[in-house]
């Protein structure tokens, strides 16, 4: 007994010095794992408060803040906003690293609370992740939905650009806003794309729905960035994000049960409108066999995918289009010289006596160097959303997995060191060689101009976009000369842009049209 008792005097130290050492060893091995682990640094980034990190930096997450940023930080920078790391690029190699180099670890989404819900738990391509899903998706959408070929079949494109230029015509020589003319133009072709013309009264009713879906992606909501907060909603965001999808449902629900009925009945003599082609894919039970390479075979379409997916084409497809024209037409309003010179070309071409033709656009060389230069200056999407699935190591920094990437496009366009004069309108910079080499086209293959992104995430419907673009700017500078309004002079224009899903003007433009042709509009 003795013994043990002495035995126990001795070991009780140790016991106790044991008791604390031990969860002391463990906190400092898994800290040696993740040093380890991350062998390399974060990228540098303004210093971070406690927990919210650099939330107090929340409203410089737009193109221009985060371009400051990087003046300051450099092309690859870190912030930490609550419990989200996130990653700024603003220089075209860490943009090539992310959507080329590295693209499988890059390319997922970040999707917020109202982005989860809006979009049926993503049950969309947009905001998949990267992945069998997403692959099935987007070939669905790449060959049904927006081919060229489908593009130049649609009448609806053809026929609303004729709307809006009679529209233009109607105004009789008043001022014409000129924002709100391309924003209904391009509504009008997605709704009726998606829809058929013979939905076109409920048009109203869906444009309300799409602006709320707008208001509540763009929402602050603290949940996303300290998610056990989510339940505080001072805002009552979580009953708006109810009710908007709910409004979704029952203008949807009621269109594909109409097509549906349609199909059945096989009474439409009407070209197939998107529903119809989702339709062809639906089944009450979802599939997904990514072996197949029959796309009939390898995917069903539940109701809340086909919903979703309309919901991509309505947001990818209607701003984006929209504001390429607007700003277009905005800059050659700035510059005269650009203006007449754009004007002169298709009077060469096309003359004076009839209207722009489809075959026409490919012989319009300069048009197409507005369009591009316009896109290098206002890139309608300035910022790249993408995520990381695994840790990564980009430019020799550590970039956690599931860290937010967001590559600023608008500021890459305007850098300095690839492009003479950045901030300067000049299409004809696109003639010669005064551009970075390779000479940019849109395919994202020069990461100094990715208007529309470039690799895996880039834009599926970027040839029915540029299609529209150019077919509408084509018509609205033939048509017409413009001039601004009340004899403002092109230095009072405001040209400052408002940061959103897209960047469109924050002042709308407004211009006088007088008739140009000698041909009947
Ligand atoms: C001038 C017109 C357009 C521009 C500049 C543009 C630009 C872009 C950009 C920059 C992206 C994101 C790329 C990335 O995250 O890496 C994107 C994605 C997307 N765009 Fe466009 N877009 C345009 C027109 C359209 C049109 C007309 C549609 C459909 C009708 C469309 C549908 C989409 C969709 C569905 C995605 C998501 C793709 C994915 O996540 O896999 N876009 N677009």
């Amino acid at each position: 007994m003795d013994l043990l008792l002495q035995a126990k005097a001795i070991t009780e130290p140790y016991r106790t010095t044991l008791t604390f050492l031990i969860p002391l060893l463990t906190m400092l091995l898994s800290i040696a794992l993740r040093i380890r682990r991350k062998t390399a640094p974060y990228p540098p980034g303004p210093k971070g408060l406690p927990i919210i990190g650099n939330m107090n930096l929340m409203d410089q997450l737009t193109h221009r803040g985060l371009a400051k940023l990087a003046k300051q930080y450099g092309g690859v920078l870190h912030l930490r906003m609550g419990f989200v790391h996130t990653v700024a690029i603003s220089n075209a190699e860490a943009a090539r690293e992310v959507l080329q180099v590295q693209d499988s670890i890059f390319s997922n989404r970040p999707a917020t609370v109202a982005i989860r819900y809006l979009t049926y738990e993503r049950a969309d391509m947009a905001f998949a992740n990267y992945g069998a899903f997403w692959r099935q998706m987007r070939k669905i959408c790449v060959i049904k939905l927006f081919s060229r070929k489908r593009a130049e079949s649609w009448k609806s494109v053809r026929d609303e650009v004729d709307v809006t230029v009679r529209a233009v015509r109607a105004s009789n020589g008043k001022a014409v806003n000129v924002g709100e003319l391309v924003s209904n133009l391009t509504k009008n072709i997605t709704y009726r794309a998606a829809f058929g013309s013979s939905c076109r009264e409920g048009q109203d009713e869906f444009i309300t729905i799409l602006q709320e879906f707008s208001k509540l992606f763009g929402a602050f909501n603290i949940a996303d960035f300290v998610p056990c907060l989510g339940w505080v909603d001072p805002q009552g965001l979580n009953r708006r994000l109810v009710k908007a999808r709910e409004a979704l449902d029952s203008f949807i629900d009621k269109i594909i049960d109409e097509h549906m009925l349609k199909k059945k009945k096989n009474t439409s003599e009407e070209e197939g409108d998107m529903v119809d082609e989702l339709l062809n894919f639906y089944s009450d039970h979802p599939k997904l066999n990514h072996e197949s390479d029959d796309l009939h075979s390898s995917i069903n379409l539940t109701r809340d995918n086909i919903k979703a997916i309309i919901m991509d084409v309505m947001f990818g497809g209607t701003e984006t289009v929209g504001s390429g024209i607007e700003w277009a037409m905005a800059e050659l309003m700035r510059r005269p010289e650009e203006l007449k010179r754009v004007q002169q070309e298709l009077a060469d071409v096309v003359g004076l006596e009839r209207r722009v033709e489809e075959s026409d656009i490919e012989k319009l060389t300069y048009l197409k160097c507005v369009v591009k230069e316009t896109l290098r200056l206002h890139p309608p999407i300035p910022i790249l959303l993408h995520q990381t699935a695994q840790d990564a190591t980009l430019c020799n920094y550590f970039v956690p997995k599931g860290s937010r990437v967001m590559i600023n496009v608008w500021a890459i366009g305007r850098d300095q060191d690839a492009w003479q004069q950045p901030e300067s309108f000049t299409p004809s910079r696109f003639l010669n060689s005064a551009v970075p080499v390779p000479v940019p086209d849109f395919k994202g293959t020069n990461f100094h101009f990715i208007p529309f992104g470039s690799g895996r995430r880039s834009c599926p419907g970027m040839q029915l976009g540029l299609y529209t673009l150019e077919l509408a700017l084509a018509h609205l500078l033939h048509c017409f000369t413009w001039d601004l309004p009340h004899g403002m002079k092109p230095s009072d224009m405001d040209t400052s842009d408002v940061f959103g899903l897209t960047a469109p003007l924050a002042t709308p433009l407004v211009a006088v049209p007088s008739n140009r042709i000698l041909c009947p509009l």
